[in-house]
């Protein structure tokens, strides 16, 4: 049976255009003229498109992405399908690529891509970007790798991209690891694998789970706000190993009292948060008073999989077994 592979179309800039009469740039391309724009398509194999959505990537919700999970394993479910490609904004396109790392169930390539020009400008990145995610998802070198984002010809886990620049073209990167593998004239080649995927399979999506960024002086006045609506999760960006202002330190003991799990989170790039330091808002005394430690995963990643882990178990334990992966 020959294989395809389905586009999921979502939208993003890869699927806007500039429009005059509004004086902005605004979805106006469907997943079908998408690869309409990438004639070499044909010569790579069969494509099949799903028009999803057509929206800004800043409007796609964990809901959108729970729906998007269940559309993906569908079609990974079917024998004629040898992978999905997924085109999506690249502003949350992180957050959708972890997500779905963390839930789709099949093992079949799952390629996501986008651009930083939009259709009608000079040298729109999106074709070239669409051929080289097909082309990773027909790769039997793919399988198993959980989802991949691929851009700029390079390939990059879902676990360690982020979106670096605000309009390169070369936005994606993986802070000291680097990508996976590239995309060249005549094959795919992966130089390292991903690490072991994660699954999470949550009977519900708990999605009122936030993150609270620190910053120098900042107190706690943001963590008596979330108790006081009864918030399921809250995540918190910490400085370096962790560690956080004193005076943030209440508002964690306050969520803590009410059963309201915290996970701490680290704003540098790269490196894991640890319980090196004993002072007063470190992480050696946050660890004991229950905080969860929450690796080498960024703050908006944590909140996705504490949204999901909190759809399978309450208890502080096993919550934080989920976080304690490489
Ligand atoms: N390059 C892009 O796709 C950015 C756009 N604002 C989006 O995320 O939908």
């Amino acid at each position: 049976m020959t294989k395809k592979v389905v586009i999921v179309a979502t939208g993003g800039t890869i699927a806007m255009r500039y429009d005059p009469v509004r004086g902005g740039v605004f979805p106006a391309v469907t997943g079908a003229e998408l690869v309409e724009a990438v004639p070499p398509l044909a010569q790579v194999g069969p494509v099949e498109v799903v028009e999803f959505a057509n929206i800004p990537s800043p409007h796609i919700t964990p809901q959108i992405m729970w729906r998007l999970a269940k559309v993906i394993d569908d079609l990974l479910a079917r024998d004629d399908v040898a992978g999905v490609v997924v085109t999506h904004g690249t502003d949350t396109l992180e957050e959708t690529a972890y997500f779905l790392d963390l839930t789709v169930q099949s093992d079949k390539p799952v390629c996501m891509t986008a651009a930083m020009r939009n259709a009608a400008e000079i040298s729109p990145d999106g074709p070239k970007n669409i051929l080289c995610a097909v082309k990773t998802a027909f790769c039997p070198e793919a399988v198993g790798q959980g989802v991949l984002v691929v851009a700029n010809e390079e390939i990059h886990a879902a676990r360690e991209v982020t979106k670096t620049h605000a309009a390169n073209p070369k936005t994606f990167a993986s802070p000291f690891w680097g990508p996976l593998g590239y995309v060249d004239e005549d094959k795919v080649i992966f130089r390292r694998h991903s690490l072991k995927r994660q699954k999470i399979q949550p009977a519900e999506l708990v999605d009122d789970v936030y993150l609270i960024k620190l910053v120098a002086g900042a107190d706690d006045l943001f963590f008596r706000c979330l108790v006081d609506k009864g918030a399921s999760g809250i995540v918190v960006e910490g400085f370096g190993r962790g560690n956080v202002p004193p005076a943030v330190v209440p508002g964690i003991k306050a969520a803590l009292d009410k059963g309201i799990p915290v996970v701490l989170t680290t704003r540098t790039v790269g490196g894991r948060v640890l319980d090196v330091y004993g002072y007063e808002g470190g992480v050696k005394p946050l660890k004991a008073m229950g905080v969860i430690l929450a690796g080498e995963i960024s703050g908006p990643k944590a909140r996705i999989k504490l949204m999901l882990a909190l759809g399978v178990t309450r208890d502080r334990q096993a919550l934080a077994g989920y976080f304690d992966v490489p």
